[in-house]
């Protein structure tokens, strides 16, 4: 029987004895659309504090997933059990522009918060000083800044980013990659990065997954040292790994990853 038990928790869900705390549980999800199953019986736990990345071609199912577990789209069969304290960032920031950029990274928070409470998100991505801009003045770096900006301000224990960094360009790109590791590692949460960027997945996450076929089809451990960089020992098996999950060729690391040779990524949550 179909069942609908999308169930918001305030804490972390619970987890079996002997295994990491969890900041999510998925079981059995489906979602269907025009009777086609994109999610199909899916099972996932992700542990608290854990920087996982989504991997999968085009139209798999990812950001469906994201939604999903964001409280965007309740018509699933199955257990999603989830954080209260959650919030996501798209691709496109989404600022409204009518709003100047501290109004916008309140906006949707209970009550009347001060002014104040954006400006210290703002502070942590670097954006103290647009605090009082509108959002059109806003550089694509800066906006997406400002997008994050309003998801930490939620003080989330589940961070989803849906190819958050995809419409920047590689430098900006870079330096938001630097950010999200940063603010993961003083934050703590439980990131779950929806992306189509391989080297992207392992300079920044734990665990990788690969989505196919509606259900995840491949789970690994990253296991790198941090700093990471392209050129770390290990990246490149890896990354030939997922190329092969995903069906993609590897063209090795002068092909258009190389050009990130050079990024170090620091993340070190403290143990
Ligand atoms: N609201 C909707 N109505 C109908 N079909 C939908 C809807 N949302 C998603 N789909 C379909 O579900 C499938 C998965 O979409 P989804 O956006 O989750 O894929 P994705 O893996 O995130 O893709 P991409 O990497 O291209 O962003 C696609 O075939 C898409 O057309």
């Amino acid at each position: 029987m179909a069942t609908d038990l999308h169930r918001p928790v305030t804490t972390p869900a619970p987890s079996p004895a002997g295994e990491p705390e969890a900041a999510v549980r998925v079981e059995g999800l489906t979602r269907s659309f025009d009777g086609r199953a994109v999610i199909d019986g899916l099972d996932l736990t992700l542990a608290a504090g854990e920087f996982t990345a989504l991997l999968g071609r085009s139209g798999c199912g990812k950001s469906t997933l994201l939604r999903v577990l964001a409280g965007l789209d309740r018509e699933i069969a199955g257990t999603v059990l989830v954080p209260r304290r959650r919030s996501v960032a798209f691709q496109a920031p989404r600022l409204m522009p009518w709003k100047r950029v501290w109004r916008n990274v309140l906006l949707g928070l209970p009550g009347k918060p001060e002014r104040a409470l954006a400006e210290k998100a703002l502070a942590e991505v670097g954006l103290t000083d647009r605090a009082g801009a509108w959002p059109k003045t806003l550089s694509g770096g800066e906006a997406q800044r400002a997008s994050l900006a309003r998801a930490l301000v939620r003080e989330p224990d589940l961070l989803l980013l849906d190819e958050p960094f995809g419409a920047l360009d590689a430098l900006t790109r870079i330096k938001a990659q630097q950010l999200v590791a940063e603010l993961w590692q003083r934050r703590g949460c439980a990131v779950l990065l929806v992306t189509h960027d391989v080297d992207e997945s392992l300079l920044l996450a734990d665990r990788v997954l690969v989505m196919r076929d509606g259900g995840i089809a491949y789970d690994t451990a990253v296991g790198l040292d941090r700093p990471r960089g392209v050129g770390a020992p290990g990246f490149a098996e890896l990354r030939s790994r997922l190329l092969s999950e995903l069906g993609v060729e590897d063209g090795g690391s002068d092909g258009g990853a190389g050009r990130r040779q050079e990024v170090a990524v620091a993340a070190q949550p403290d143990a």
